[in-house]
């Protein structure tokens, strides 16, 4: 959604899900903005499986980013369009407490399996969706950025925006999580979008390196969600015209749906 019309395009859809008596839950990301600012400050940062590698020095910075620019951009794209948005991060109200997160790779040759010290990378551990409750029942709409509480009141963790999203719909039970990205899916090798995916297509698609980089944990994320009790998670094309209306509200789908 790097662009004003996307964004206020979907701040509208958000907006009519609200008044439809849908109880929408925005959870956002913002990696490239992030890049950006990072960059500016002269600080380099490293992915491992799809992952910041995020630094002390860093989180500051990532916190800034989307509990701050980011986070109010969407807030502002949504009353822009009409409806009452709040923004909230993952420390407001213990909504999203976090543990140190870790990676695993593993040496395609060897086989051999390597653990990964992520810094302040977070792993939602516990989610008290109670505030999200007491707004969803007002006319509010509740943005959510990506950054976790830890266990002591000084930390703070950098969440993957997807990670977040599956951990608060898990907690929800929502019916839906949406999950949108800048392709039109999950696709195979030749490039074509794989409609459905169940839990042994996406070991084999990540085995093989089809499935890659940022893709890795939505699909992980979809997967958690659906086994957690999630009516339904699709990952979809944020780019295309009206993506969140049509999913919701039509017979059939774009993007790919992840089954349990
Ligand atoms: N099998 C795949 N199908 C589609 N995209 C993939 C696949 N494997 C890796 N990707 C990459 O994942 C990207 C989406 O992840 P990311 O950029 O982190 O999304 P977002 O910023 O929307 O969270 C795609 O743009 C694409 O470059
Ligand atoms: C741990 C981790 O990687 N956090 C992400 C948070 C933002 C995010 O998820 O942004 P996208 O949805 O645009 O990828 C990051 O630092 O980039």
């Amino acid at each position: 959604m790097g662009d004003e019309t996307a964004m206020a395009r979907f701040a509208r859809d958000i907006v009519l899900m609200k008044q439809c008596g849908v109880n929408p839950v925005v959870v956002h990301g913002g990696g490239p903005q992030i890049n950006e600012m990072l960059t500016r400050l002269g600080v380099k940062s490293e992915f491992a499986s799809g992952l910041r590698i995020t630094t002390a020095e860093m989180v500051e910075v990532v916190e800034m980013v989307l509990a701050g620019v980011i986070n109010k951009r969407i807030v502002a794209a949504i009353n822009g369009q009409g409806g009452r948005a709040v923004g909230l991060s993952g420390k407001d109200a213990h909504l999203m407490v976090c543990r140190k997160a870790t990676a695993t790779t593993r040496d395609p040759d060897s086989h051999i399996e390597q653990v990964l010290d992520l810094g302040f990378v977070g792993e939602p551990v516990r989610i008290d969706p109670s505030v999200l409750h007491t707004v969803l029942q007002s006319e509010l709409i509740p943005v959510v950025a990506p950054i976790g509480a830890g266990e002591t009141p000084t930390e703070t963790f950098n969440v993957n925006g997807d990670t977040a999203a599956g951990a608060l719909a898990a907690a929800l039970k929502a019916e839906r999580l949406l999950l949108l990205t800048d392709t039109e899916g999950v696709k195979d090798k030749a490039g074509t979008v794989l409609t459905r995916l169940t839990a042994e297509d996406i070991a084999r698609l990540m085995d093989d390196g089809t499935i890659a980089g940022g893709m890795i944990p939505k699909v992980r994320t979809a997967l958690a969600a659906v086994e957690g009790g999630v009516g339904a998670a699709v990952i979809l094309d944020g780019r295309a015209a009206h993506a969140v209306l049509l999913e919701l509200f039509t017979e059939h789908g774009a993007g790919t749906l992840i089954v349990d």
